[in-house]
């Protein structure tokens, strides 16, 4: 066996520099790990240098890649070769299984193969006529990333001293490439998922009140990209007064449970003053005592989402024809109301007066267009906060709050005159060619709503009175007011009404 020669250091040491500023200067990453490998190999004389890329550390096996190569000459080249794809080489060589616990250690080796002891990894070394090789391992990070390796099939080369510690630079150098690389990578990728998601990411520091936020957070709320500084009170009071409460029962509630994450819809406020519906969805990191080390996550523009809800909600709970509240929406109206349980609140139901020749005469057209004027005049007399809903058909809910039995009976005259005393005008339609002037009343049946029951049974009991002093409005002959409390046989006890009352309310009764 020939005497092992050692590479010319001061040759491989030029090459490491002109190899590092190729890795420094280009523009793609593996054109600079090119350009150094293919340095190394021509200062060295050996055969080939290659970099595998490890893909998976199984119990038995490796599963590698061919990534990089250089070859002295086109017989040496087998990076192209499809035996180095994805590659397995198992561990049935107690020296290559060392070998490789080594590596992940971040430890070198050199050796001729002639020297070594026979066995599966002498043979392989053969079998691709390698006379010499030396291993070098790129870690990333403080992880085994990949190999540089270089093998001769010449000479033996003796890789100790100046030699291997030049290796190992240049496995820093392109350790260091490819961290780049993926910072680069991973940056491009937040970017992107914020363009196409609309959303930012933060970071809050619960010790300090220090805060992180991505760059285009920054530039939602209006500051420059780079801003140093944005205490967590600062950039609280970019959400909307209203929301910043609940923000912080939210996060004072997460602070004192184990719980590790939540979501909390927002109104913010953009740096052009545009108050815009956001999700707020946080993560809680916490120590091992439990402790919270950091709050992060995104917040995410969802005013669309909020649009889309707010008319499904409008469709849901509002009267197509008229725009009032259905019966759906008098039950949330209510549900909302009662909760001040102090208030008195009344109901007034409200039907017009022989409705159905207006039907018969005009055509159902005009009695919708009646309909949706009798509903513009009523929500003109009531105050904003009054509930106005369609039962369905020709007749009307209206909820009044914080008012005494007398001022309630006033509002329900207020409403009764105001339609009786002007006739609707109504523009002219297929049956009727000429505008029309319809004189209409209505009658009105008044009752309070109880406290101290349950809610659904309250507003049905109320709907049922309310039904019964319109029934004896009715009778009495129309255009007129009548309150439940009115009535000789008026009775709080009196439920024998509540099951048609609710079978109304849940629409089980045509209309
Ligand atoms: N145009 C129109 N008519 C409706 C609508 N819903 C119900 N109606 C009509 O309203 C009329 C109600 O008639 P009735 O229940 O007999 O009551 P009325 O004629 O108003 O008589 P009283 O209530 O007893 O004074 C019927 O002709 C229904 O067809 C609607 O959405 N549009």
């Amino acid at each position: 066996m020939p005497d092992p020669v050692a590479p010319d250091a001061p040759r491989l040491l030029a090459a490491l520099a002109s190899g590092s500023q190729a890795v420094v200067d280009a523009r793609f990453w593996g054109d600079g790990v090119d350009r150094l490998i293919a340095a190394l190999g021509k200062a060295s004389g050996a055969s080939r240098v290659w970099i595998f890329q490890l893909i998976e550390l199984q119990d038995e096996a490796v599963v590698q890649d061919y990534v990089f190569e250089w070859a002295a000459e086109p017989r040496y080249r087998q990076l192209t070769q499809k035996r180095f794809r994805f590659f397995t080489t198992f561990f049935d060589d107690p020296i290559y299984q060392e070998m490789v616990a080594a590596r992940q250690r971040g430890e070198a080796h050199g050796f001729v193969v002639e020297a070594m002891p026979a066995g599966p990894l002498r043979r392989n070394l053969e079998s691709q006529a390698i006379q010499s090789m030396v291993t070098v391992p790129i870690m990333v990070n403080g992880t085994w990333w990949g190999t540089l390796g270089i093998d001769d099939c010449v000479r033996p080369l003796d890789w100790q001293g100046t030699g291997l510690q030049a290796l190992r630079v240049a496995a820093e150098l392109i350790a260091s490439a490819i961290y780049r690389q993926q910072l680069t990578s991973r940056r491009r990728q937040i970017e992107l998922f914020q363009r196409v998601t609309d959303c930012g990411i933060w970071e809050v520091d619960p010790q300090s009140g220090a805060t992180w936020c991505s760059r285009a957070l920054l530039r939602t709320l209006g500051y420059p990209d780079d801003y140093a500084r944005l205490p967590i009170r600062r950039l609280l009071a970019h959400i909307a007064r209203e929301d910043r409460q609940r923000l912080w029962q939210r996060l004072r509630r997460c602070l004192c449970s184990t719980s590790c994450s939540w979501r909390l819809d927002v109104r913010l406020i953009t740096e052009r003053g545009e108050t815009r519906w956001h999700e707020i969805v946080a993560e809680v990191v916490r120590g091992p005592s439990q402790n919270v080390q950091s709050l992060a996550g995104l917040i995410i523009d969802v005013s669309q989402r909020k649009q889309g809800e707010e008319r499904a909600m409008v469709a849901a709970e509002y009267d197509e024809l008229t725009g009032t509240l259905n019966r759906r929406g008098l039950w949330r109206h209510l549900d909302e109301t009662l909760v001040d349980d102090r208030a008195p609140h009344h109901l007034l139901l409200l039907d017009i007066d022989h409705f159905k020749p207006v039907n018969d005469r005009h055509g159902h057209p005009a009695g919708d267009a009646l309909l949706r004027l009798l509903a513009q005049r009523l929500g003109g007399e009531l105050r904003a906060h009054d509930g106005l809903a369609r039962l369905g058909g020709e007749e009307f809910v209206i909820v009044v709050s914080g008012l005494a039995q007398p001022e309630v009976l006033q509002i329900a005259e207020r409403l009764r005159t105001c339609i009786a005393n002007a006739p609707f005008q109504l523009d002219a339609t297929p049956d009727d060619s000429v505008p029309l002037s319809i004189p209409i009343t209505v009658s009105l049946g008044i009752a309070s709503l109880p406290h101290g029951t349950t809610r659904r049974h309250g507003h049905t009991l109320a709907i049922a009175q309310a039904d019964r002093a319109l029934y004896a409005a009715k009778d009495g002959g129309r255009n007129r007011i009548v309150a439940y409390w009115q009535l000789p046989s008026a009775s709080d006890a009196d439920t024998s009404i509540v099951d048609a009352a609710d079978r109304r309310l849940s629409g089980r009764e045509s209309d």
